[in-house]
């Protein structure tokens, strides 16, 4: 009689080599935290065109994410000199571990027909299949539509392997919580969501993430509640940006600093009382906020529990939301085309410089940044746009400059798009002799300068939020 999963695990001993599949931002932090605390961890990456690279360069102690990620560099390093860590396209491989992770994108191609191009994953996920043993664990960490892990993936891995989950491998999901600039710290500290398909895959899952982590404590729930758990929480997020943008565009339109409104609303402080305004900006992007909403309301579609009971007609609060934050880089674009009208300039043919082309401040990761669709807004109405940053160095389509000084040079307006450390340094009196105009434009997509700064200089200002400033006297 064949024995029970958990005695597999028994049989097995304690998880020595892991498998990560898919070097990515999630995927390169975790393996090297992995292979910190465990005897041997080989990163598996298809070596595609575009990130076929990274193989050579881990196995050769090199960290392919640019952007600042605190210790990453050292621990990659460190790990690959021992032979702890190793890239591999040679999914074989997998046979040899005692638990795998899968950490690859889950994009939604159009977020409006709810359909995720789950293509990579589902390669994956047959790789893992192929090659997992009896006694193994197999745990998503990409960020999945409730469901996922309980029939889709399990269906799959139990197609390629022959097997069954839950008495011949153990299945759950663990979803990434980290954000870019803060990787390893993020994992080690943050809490861990685990979630089995049963309590054998749970608990064999807390064995593997135990470990690394430093203050993060672990719970364990149902593998649908996981993933519930990971994209709601996004959702919120969205929906409380969502929240600050709306009532930013509110303020704008009374005439008054959206700043003294969010610090009046949190001075009301007290029990039970919680609040959370976060700030307007130039808008939402990233891998995650940008779907995660969709993974949700997909999951809800699926569910074959009863249909959700929900007022007629009413769209989804959540889908509201990020239909506002899309709507951010229009607004930049309404604030550019007010200012230059302020300023007696035309939008076609004026040289506008946009400083920030990644989607978070100090970082290189750029996945559907709001500077795109503004870009083409103004490309479309006939403006000359150079965009700046200091570490996206490359972007199909779009020539991204290093050198800020020839950015600003001979410009009708400038346009901060992403808060990265440098741009706090701005001069106004430098960038006004820069631009050679006695009524530069500057719009501020994420409050960093000072309004008065630039109003003495000359400068017509717009700013996110800021209705007390956006009418000034020129
Ligand atoms: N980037 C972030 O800050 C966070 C991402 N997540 C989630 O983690 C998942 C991964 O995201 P990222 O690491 O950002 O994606 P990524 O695009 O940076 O990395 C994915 C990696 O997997 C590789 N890959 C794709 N298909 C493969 C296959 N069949 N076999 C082997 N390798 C394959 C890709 O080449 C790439 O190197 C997503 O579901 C995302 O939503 C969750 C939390 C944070
Ligand atoms: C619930 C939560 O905090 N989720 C985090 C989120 O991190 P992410 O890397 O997407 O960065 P983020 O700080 O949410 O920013 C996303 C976007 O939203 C914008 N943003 C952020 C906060 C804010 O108050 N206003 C605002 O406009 C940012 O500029 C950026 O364009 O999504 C990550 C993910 O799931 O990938 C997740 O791991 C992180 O913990």
């Amino acid at each position: 009689m064949d024995c029970s999963l958990s005695e597999y695990f028994k049989k097995r001993g304690s998880i020595k080599t892991i498998g990560v599949i898919g070097m990515g931002y999630v995927g390169i932090p975790a393996a090297a935290l992995f292979a910190r605390s465990f005897d041997k961890v080989y990163g598996f990456q298809r070596d595609s065109s575009s990130s076929g690279y990274k193989i050579d360069l881990l196995n050769s102690g090199k960290n392919p994410l640019k952007g600042e990620e605190p210790g990453l560099d050292d621990l990659i390093r460190e790990t690959t000199d021992k032979s702890k860590f190793e890239c591999t396209a040679d999914f074989s491989k997998i046979s040899l571990c005692d638990a795998v992770t899968i950490d690859i994108q889950t994009p939604f191609l159009n977020p409006g027909d709810l359909i995720p191009d789950f293509s990579a994953l589902e390669e994956g996920i047959r790789q893992a299949g192929r090659y997992l043993t009896k006694g193994s664990l197999i745990v998503l960490e990409s960020t999945i539509t409730p469901g996922t892990t309980a029939i889709w993936a399990k269906k799959i891995l139990e197609e390629e392997s022959g097997f069954i989950a839950g008495e011949d491998f153990g299945l759950a999901h663990a979803p990434e919580r980290v954000m870019v600039g803060r990787l390893l710290r993020n994992i080690q500290e943050h809490d861990r969501i685990v979630g089995g398909i049963d309590d054998a895959s749970t608990k064999r899952a807390m064995e593997l993430y135990g470990p690394v982590l430093t203050s993060g404590n672990l719970i364990p729930m149902t593998a649908t509640a996981a993933e519930v758990t990971k994209t709601a929480e996004n959702t919120v997020r969205d929906l409380q940006i969502a929240a600050a943008n709306q009532l930013a565009l509110y303020c704008e339109a009374m005439g008054i600093n959206f700043y003294d409104v969010r610090r009046g609303i949190d001075s009301l402080k007290g029990d039970g009382i919680t609040r959370a305004i976060l700030l307007p900006g130039a808008g939402v992007g990233g891998h995650c906020l940008t779907k995660d909403t969709y993974h949700l309301e997909r999951g809800v579609k699926i569910a074959d529990e009863q249909s959700v009971d929900f007022p007629e007609g009413v769209e989804s609060l959540y889908v509201t939301a990020r239909h506002i934050n899309d709507f951010m880089p229009r607004h930049m674009f309404h604030l550019l085309k007010k200012g230059l009208n302020r300023s007696v300039k035309d939008m076609k043919g004026a040289k506008v410089a946009l400083l920030g082309w990644s989607f978070l401040a100090n970082t290189d990761d750029a996945r559907n940044t709001p500077a795109e669709p503004f870009y083409q807004l103004c490309k479309d109405a006939g403006a000359e746009i150079r965009v700046h940053d200091p570490w996206v160095t490359g972007w199909p389509g779009i020539d991204i400059r290093q050198d800020l000084e020839s950015v600003l040079s001979g410009v009708d307006a400038v346009v901060v798009f992403t808060a990265h450390r440098m741009y706090y340094q701005l001069d106004s009196e430098k960038i006004r002799k820069l631009s050679g105009s006695n009524s530069c434009v500057i719009v501020d997509g994420r409050n960093i300068i000072d309004p008065d700064t630039y109003i003495r200089n000359g400068f017509v200002y717009l700013g996110i939020g800021r209705g007390d400033k956006n009418s000034h006297p020129l």
